[in-house]
């Protein structure tokens, strides 16, 4: 059986990743699969454990990483994030295209263990209409925002290491050019 890819979906704080995701996840013929990963970061209101991510505390993130667990991992104001490396390979040999939703720092170390990772960078139509988006979702105090405004500006700048650019500016048609981007890359 071929081995199913592997996409990396990058992008601020806010851009919209989850939004489009929830569309493209719903067309079978895509054959993909959400890669769950751990933080640290408290669940927010309606996110389910295993589900959204795998929660858990520091000091069982800092034991996944010594035991080589994570294919990669970050952190990301204030928080770990990481991806379990056996699920991921488990479903790559199963054939299905897994898709990773990561940020830039994950993304690079994963570019560099699977050159072939097909990589995809969300951009808003602009940081104005980003940062309503922030605050729109009501989901972090001010000082949280602003830390992840000032973050978005620095991973906006590592744009060019991406393959593809995508910017959400109507989510569907967002999702429907990944879906593009996967379908090409799957022949
Ligand atoms: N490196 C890495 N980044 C992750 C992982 N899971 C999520 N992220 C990224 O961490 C950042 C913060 O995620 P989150 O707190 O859920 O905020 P949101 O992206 O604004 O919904 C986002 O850029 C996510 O894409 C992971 O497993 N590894
Ligand atoms: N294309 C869009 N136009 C307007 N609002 C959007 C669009 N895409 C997403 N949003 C809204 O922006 C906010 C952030 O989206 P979300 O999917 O949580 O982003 P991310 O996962 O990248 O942090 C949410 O309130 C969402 O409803």
């Amino acid at each position: 059986m071929k081995k199913g890819l592997l996409i990396i979906i990058s992008g601020p704080s806010g851009v919209g990743k989850g939004t489009i995701r929830e569309y493209f996840m719903k067309d079978e013929s895509l054959n993909l699969t959400y890669s769950i990963s751990m933080t640290t970061r408290a669940p927010r209101a309606g996110e389910v454990n295993n589900v959204d991510y795998i929660f858990t505390d520091k000091a069982e993130f800092e034991r996944q990483i010594k035991a080589g667990k994570l294919l990669e991992w970050a952190e990301f104001v204030g928080n770990y994030y990481g991806t379990p490396l056996e699920q991921v390979e488990k479903l790559r040999n199963e054939g299905k295209n897994v898709v990773l939703e990561i940020e830039v720092q994950g993304a690079t170390q994963v570019r560099e263990k699977c050159p072939d990772a097909i990589t995809i960078f969300i951009i808003p139509p602009t940081m104005e209409e980003l940062e309503k988006r922030i605050r729109g979702r009501k989901s972090e105090p001010e000082e949280v925002i602003q830390q992840r405004l000032a973050k978005a500006a620095l991973e906006m700048k590592q744009i060019s290491d991406y393959k593809y650019v995508v910017c959400n500016d109507d989510p569907e048609l967002a999702a429907d050019v990944i879906g593009l981007i996967v379908k090409r890359n799957s022949k």
